[in-house]
């Protein structure tokens, strides 16, 4: 395809926010707001052909913005032949149906416009799963009006327009029953995920690695960060919402502290509920991490807004105990006043490595329980792990009775590789060691 075609095949949008007083600061629109909104737009393929921010004490029950802006909008629309409108603000279903009547172009608001880059990027059967139903539930109130206007769009111009992807597009004709009946299926193919997630994760705290979670605006540079760190080779490109599926490795911090790492979907403004639900799977691992890394993008000028809506999405997510270091991250191209410093935050450039070594050890001291003292009961043909602990560990005592009782201390990795033979658990022993 040339990029000619390319071209014509984007949708050319408006782009519209409304600050009234009357609403909160999450649900108003800004300069800010709508600029990431058009980020978003880029992101999901389209280009943007002009905006409007529309001020108004409150906003009005039936088109949102009031009739004169609509009117606005619409002759902008005319002028320069946009075929989409997005709204930065939530929009109901009714508003929505009838500002696409009255601007002469498709509406679709934030959450729709979001719902759509998910669409386009979920890779695995999990991250699949969970946006279709995110866009299923999106979709069944907004039923009416919308499935016939999709369906002539779709069916004509082979063109997908920006918010019909996924599901969708098969499935337009169909009636709210089947819709329904499609949630419930997803619902039920997602708790069996769940369901395998829980077991993997029991697996994985009998073998007591601890794990650490990356968690971070979108684009503040989690894939990147993952990459410098372990090698990963996950794709870390300047657009939003890159990642969508959950990536775990192995990092080694020190020789008693191995950890598992894993790269999430990145947060932003306004994340869809339906989202954030759907994406719960993926999420509820935050919960269940023993440290959580918090990436900010320090240069970013919004990067305070930023980070409030990832920790407010930490709370909605239950995982407001975790441990959490801030990681202020991009330290090679922000300029300005100093940002925050203290013990639990590291200023950090995942692209030119600095302050990596100083993360890493902030996480080592966090997690390294250090060493451990270990009983172990050997069966003599085993004979040859006794061999191994004196190489590897501090061995306290020997008997031999009916197999050989082993008293040692070790570290992390030790315990691993004896741990069938481990019969009084362990307790950190770390003084013992030092003496
Ligand atoms: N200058 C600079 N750029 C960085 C740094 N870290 C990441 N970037 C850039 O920021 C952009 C986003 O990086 P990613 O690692 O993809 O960000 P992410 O948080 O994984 O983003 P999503 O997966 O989209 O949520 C890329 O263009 C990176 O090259 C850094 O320390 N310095
Ligand atoms: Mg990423």
């Amino acid at each position: 395809m040339t990029d000619h075609t390319m071209e014509e095949k984007r949708n050319h949008a408006v782009l519209v926010g409304l600050h009234a007083s009357s609403l909160s600061q999450e649900e108003n629109a800004s300069d800010a707001t709508l600029e990431e909104l058009e980020a978003l737009l880029e992101t999901a393929g389209g280009v943007c052909v002009g905006s409007v921010l529309q001020n108004r004490e409150t906003p009005e029950a039936r088109t949102f913005i009031g009739e004169g802006k609509v009117a606005e909008v619409a002759a902008l629309v005319q002028a320069q032949g946009a075929d989409l409108v997005v709204f930065d603000n939530e929009l109901s279903p009714s508003q929505q149906r009838v500002l696409t009547e009255e601007v002469g172009a498709q509406v679709i608001d934030r959450a729709g416009l979001i719902l759509d880059i998910f669409a386009q990027r979920a890779r695995t059967k999990e991250g699949r799963l969970q946006v279709e139903l995110a866009q299923y539930k999106y979709l069944l109130p907004r039923l009416t009006g919308m499935w016939g206007h999709l369906v002539r769009q779709t069916a004509s111009g082979g063109k997908s327009p920006i918010g019909t992807r996924g599901p969708g597009e098969t499935q337009l004709e169909t009636d709210r029953r089947h819709i329904r009946r499609k949630i419930a299926k997803l619902t039920e193919d997602l708790e069996e995920v769940r369901r395998i997630r829980a077991v993997q994760r029991d697996r994985r705290e009998k073998n007591e690695i601890p794990v650490v979670a990356i968690v971070g605006y979108t684009n503040a540079g989690k894939s990147t960060l993952l990459n410098a760190l372990t090698h990963a080779g996950i794709p870390a490109r300047n657009r939003l919402f890159d990642t969508l599926d959950t990536t775990t490795r192995t990092l080694e911090i020190s020789d008693t502290c191995t950890v598992l790492i894993s790269d999430t979907v990145g947060f932003i403004r306004k994340l869809p509920h339906h989202l954030v639900e759907a994406f719960k799977a993926t999420l509820e691992e935050l919960a269940y991490a023993d440290l959580i890394l918090h990436v900010i993008d320090a240069s970013n000028p919004e990067w305070r807004e930023q980070a409030e809506v990832v920790e407010a999405l930490i709370r909605q997510l239950g995982a407001e105990a975790t441990p959490r270091l801030e990681v202020f991250n991009k330290s090679d191209i922000y300029v300005g006043e100093i940002r925050p410093h203290g013990e639990d935050i590291v200023s950090i450039s995942a692209k030119t490595g600095e302050g990596l070594d100083q993360l890493l050890a902030m996480i080592g001291k966090r997690l390294d329980t250090g060493f451990y003292r270990v009983t172990l009961s050997v069966p003599y043909d085993k004979g040859g792990v006794v061999d191994m602990l004196y190489r590897e560990a501090k061995v306290e005592s020997v008997e031999y009775g009916q197999t050989i009782q082993v008293v040692a201390v070790c570290g992390e990795k030790t315990v691993g590789q004896v741990r069938e033979y481990v019969i009084d658990g362990w307790q950190p022993s770390k003084e013992f060691w030092e003496d």
